[in-house]
Formats: structure tokens, C-alpha cells, sequence
């Protein structure tokens, strides 16, 4: 089966919510764990049983586990095991991309099965250009893994590089986004190539023309919660592409920790929001 098909299921059954698994120093102190590589653990086992059935993935953020050195990847490591042993997709944010050689050893290291990292999917960077991200592209489509790209991020520091114009006319993001949609073309329900667009990211879509809804792949939205945005922004950003897509919560969910079952709770109200925010009239995905 298939990233975007296994992905399609997770969010018919659970909802379109991805939990970010990022165990700030801050949110760590809150929930009364020392900021330590075994606090890593503990915190990654409690947001996996929270979200275990009740939102469509987890996301860790590998900035978050990398800061404790070789203790903190075991810790990745531990977490992406436990996830694919309990059947809850992972999204590793890890924002790679180098020359095409070496991307073949990042692709290598989260997408290729047996890897100590493997993960179900990834995110990447299109800065040294889309087709750098080749191997990547390769590698998931062998093994029915996925491929999140850095199309518009959440970020306002991002539109300098993002709304550029390209030498063609199209904005960056078009070109990230066409580039998709290219390799997504004919896949059903979804394709496995998809785009990190922010929510915060206001009428960007629309001003740069960037055609969302030809994308046939996930649309992972950060920026929800934390970050400012909320139902408003999701619909205009996303119009009639909202079908595909998943939102992103870490800290506007993480914060309800450390009780497991408070967790939990906060990950199905979560669920709930974006459901009828994103689901309230159905808009069918293309494919
Ligand atoms: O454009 C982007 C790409 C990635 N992120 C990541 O998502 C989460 C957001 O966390 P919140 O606490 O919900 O704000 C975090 O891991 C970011 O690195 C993003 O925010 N924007």
C-alpha cells in the first residue's frame, strides 16, 4: 500500500490531525521532566498513547531530540519503533536536502526499511532545487513511504525565498507545488508526494497561483494553535484543497501534558476541530 493510500485511511478513520512530537526545554519543565535524553522517552511514550486511534499521525521534530546528541536519536529511534509497532503513521520533520548523493544517504537514513531512523515519511527541503530531492522521491515510492516538501512555510521569514519569482515566471512555491503534482499525477486516493504549507500563510495561495488542488498529495498545515491560526485561516488558505489536508498541532496540544489521559483528551478535541473545520462539507480528494 501506499504513503498517500495508508495516510487517506489514517485520516478517514481518525481525522485530519498530525501531533507534533516536540519536547521543547520549556514544555518538558512543564511537565515537570529535567531537560534530559530519558525525559525524551518519557515524553514520546506519553503523546504516542494519547494519539495512538485518535488522530492520523504523530510528527516528531528531530531538532528536539538531536540537541541531546547520541542519547537523544536512541530516543527518535525508540519512539519511531513503538510507533510503527502500534500502527501510527510518523511524519520525521527533518527538513533534509543536499546535492543528489547525498540525499540518497538521507533517503537511506529515514525511508529505507530496517533503517535504525526509518520513519513513514519525511520532510524536506527544495533549496538546492526539486530534482536534488530525487532519491528521496525514489526510495519512498519503492517502499510505500512519503515525502513532505517545504512548499510555503509558516514562517514569515520564509516569503523572501518563497514568493520569489522563478527564471519561468512562477513563483518558488508554484514550482514546488506543479513539481508535486507531476509526481502525483494519477495516484488514488492520494498521491505519497506532499507539501508543508503553513496556515498562516493568509491569501499567499491565491496571489502567487499556486493550484493547491492539483496537488493529489497531503497537505501538511503547521501554524494551527501556537502559531495564531484557526478555522478562518485553514479555509482560506486551503479553498477546495481542504480535503487533503492534515494539520499539524504540537504545543497547542502538547501543553494539555503530562497526565496521558488529559493528553489524550486534548488530541480528540483536536481531532474533532479539524474535522469539522476541514470535513464539515466534504470536498473529494482528486486522484
Ligand atoms: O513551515 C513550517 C514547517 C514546520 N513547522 C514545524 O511544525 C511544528 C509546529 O509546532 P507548533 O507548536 O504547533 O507551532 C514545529 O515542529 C515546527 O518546527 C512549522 O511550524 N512550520
Amino acid at each position: 500500500m501506499t504513503f498517500g493510500a495508508r495516510l487517506a485511511a489514517a485520516m478517514d478513520a481518525h481525522g485530519p490531525l498530525c501531533v507534533g512530537v516536540d519536547p521543547h526545554p520549556g514544555l518538558l519543565a512543564q511537565w515537570g521532566l529535567p531537560d534530559t535524553a530519558s525525559s525524551l522517552v518519557t515524553f514520546g511514550d506519553a503523546v504516542l498513547e494519547a494519539s495512538t486511534g485518535a488522530c492520523a499521525a504523530i510528527k516528531p521534530n528531530a531538532a528536539f531530540f538531536e540537541r541531546h546528541g547520541s542519547a537523544g536519536v536512541a530516543a527518535l529511534e525508540q519512539l519511531l519503533g513503538r510507533a510503527r509497532e502500534v500502527g501510527l503513521l510518523t511524519i520525521l520533520d527533518a527538513k533534509r536536502g543536499d546535492i543528489g548523493s547525498t540525499m540518497q544517504g538521507y533517503a537511506d537514513s529515514y525511508l529505507r526499511p530496517g533503517a535504525p531512523l526509518e520513519a513513514d515519511s519525511v520532510t524536506v527541503s527544495p533549496y538546492l532545487g526539486f530534482g536534488s530531492l530525487a532519491p528521496a522521491f525514489e526510495l519512498a515510492q519503492e517502499h510505500g513511504k512519503g515525502v513532505f516538501v517545504l512548499a510555503l512555510t509558516s514562517n514569515p521569514e520564509g516569503a523572501e525565498v518563497q514568493h520569489a519569482i522563478a527564471p519561468d515566471g512562477r513563483a518558488v512555491a508554484a514550482v514546488v507545488a506543479d513539481s508535486a503534482a507531476a509526481l502525483n499525477s494519477g495516484a488514488s486516493p492520494m498521491g505519497s508526494v506532499g507539501l508543508v504549507v503553513g496556515a498562516t500563510v493568509g491569501d499567499a495561495v491565491q496571489r502567487l497561483g499556486i493550484e493547491l488542488d492539483r496537488v493529489n498529495g497531503p497537505l501538511l498545515s503547521p501554524g494551527v494553535g501556537a502559531q495564531g491560526a484557526g478555522a478562518a485561516e485553514l479555509s482560506l488558505v486551503f479553498g477546495n484543497a481542504r480535503g487533503c489536508v492534515l494539520v499539524n498541532q504540537s504545543r497547542g496540544v502538547l501543553q494539555a501534558g503530562p497526565i496521558v489521559e488529559k493528553l489524550r483528551e486534548a488530541v480528540v478535541a483536536a481531532a474533532a476541530d479539524v474535522t469539522s473545520i476541514l470535513r464539515e462539507s466534504q470536498v473529494e480528494r482528486k486522484g
